[in-house]
């Protein structure tokens, strides 16, 4: 057993944590830093159509926006927050329980990362993390651990507040690409929320290390509460840009499933976590997922006439096996349900 947060203070990275060079956050292109993403007010009595725009307009330059005025109470996102860095804080034996490197789990703690085929190839990533079944919440609470005390009440809340902020921006985004308004709820969402909990604690050598290798999400969208601590950066144009932390935002990036289901108009994009000297940073991801039973395909509609299908219909079990053995990067994943044109070679 190691979990990062087992130590209180590292004052060297250990060696199962440094990265080969050619993994290392220096060797990628660099850090463009006169780009920052748009942040959409979604107040009441802005106008949908004008959200919607704008929406529609930040995925598909970036893929990634932030959204302000999103109906999560600050109290419901700061109480959540505080509970997880308290469970991270907690002694090893009493995180001890929770340890598991089983995907299946509904709730555990580890280290590094889930891909399988990264994991193998040398260096763990600077980040502890809680995976965690939280919607419905009724159905999973007893699964969620009973210290700190506030984990539950907090989760349990924070959880639901969260689903109703993702259906509302699905059913924006639906409207924005001219599909039906319910376009994205039922079983394309139904297969339960899915949550991480990323803890990355200061790193003594921060250029040895990466939080989280580059990678796209799974599912449609994601939800993500990054604190006030820059770590996060993705992939515009070839170049990294950083996620800059604003107050009481989520950033919302778009996944495989939403560029599959899209036909590519709305694309999934690659980030990173990067780590610092000086501060913990916490972030939580949201993600709903779809049933496991649940077949994907471009919505025929975004089918434009005289173009094709990019991508073939599967069912989510697939997906999901092939995004798990993949090593994280979008092509990778993307290529192995593409449809390629006629005549051109893979
Ligand atoms: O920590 C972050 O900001 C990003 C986390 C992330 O990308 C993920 O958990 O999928
Ligand atoms: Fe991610």
């Amino acid at each position: 057993m190691g979990l990062l947060s087992d130590t209180p203070v590292h004052h060297a990275v250990p060696d199962e944590y440094v990265l080969p060079p050619e993994k290392r956050p220096e060797t990628d292109e660099f850090v463009d830093p006169t780009v920052t993403l748009p942040v959409i007010d979604l107040a009441a009595g802005r106008g949908r159509h004008l959200v919607v725009n704008e929406i529609i307009k930040a995925g598909k330059e970036f893929g990634f926006f932030q959204v302000v005025n999103h109906g999560v109470r600050d109290e419901v996102v700061g109480a959540f927050r505080s509970a997880a860095a308290e469970f991270f804080a907690m002694p090893a034996e009493e995180k001890l329980p929770y340890y598991s490197d089983d995907l299946t789990k509904p709730f555990r703690v580890d280290t590094s990362t889930t891909y399988v085929l990264d994991r193998s190839s040398g260096g763990r990533y600077w980040r502890d993390y809680l995976q965690l079944q939280c919607f419905p919440v009724d159905r999973y609470s007893q699964d969620w651990p009973a210290e700190p005390a506030a984990f539950v009440p907090s989760l349990a809340a924070y959880a639901k507040a969260v689903q109703t902020l993702a259906a509302t921006l699905l059913g924006l985004i639906a409207e924005g690409l001219g599909l039906e308004e319910s376009f994205f709820r039922g079983e394309l969402t139904g297969g339960g929320t899915l949550m991480n909990v990323n803890w990355y604690p200061p790193c003594p050598d921060p250029s040895l290390t990466l939080g989280l290798l580059p990678h796209c999400d799974r599912p449609l969208l994601t939800v993500l509460s990054q604190g006030d601590v820059s770590g996060l950066q993705a992939k515009h144009k070839g170049r990294w840009i950083a996620v800059q932390p604003v107050p009481n935002t989520f950033v919302i990036n778009f996944g495989h499933l939403m560029e599959i289901v899209t036909n590519g108009l709305l694309q999934s994009v690659e980030h990173r976590a990067v780590t610092n000297s000086s501060a913990a940073r916490l972030s939580v991801v949201t993600i709903m997922l779809p049933n496991m039973d649940c077949r994907i395909e471009p919505a025929p509609a975004l089918v434009t006439e005289g173009e094709q299908a990019k991508f073939r219909p599967f069912l989510f079990r697939e997906f999901n096996e092939a995004y798990a053995a993949a090593a994280a990067n979008r092509e990778d994943v993307l290529q192995r349900f593409r449809i390629h044109p006629a005549g051109t070679m893979e």
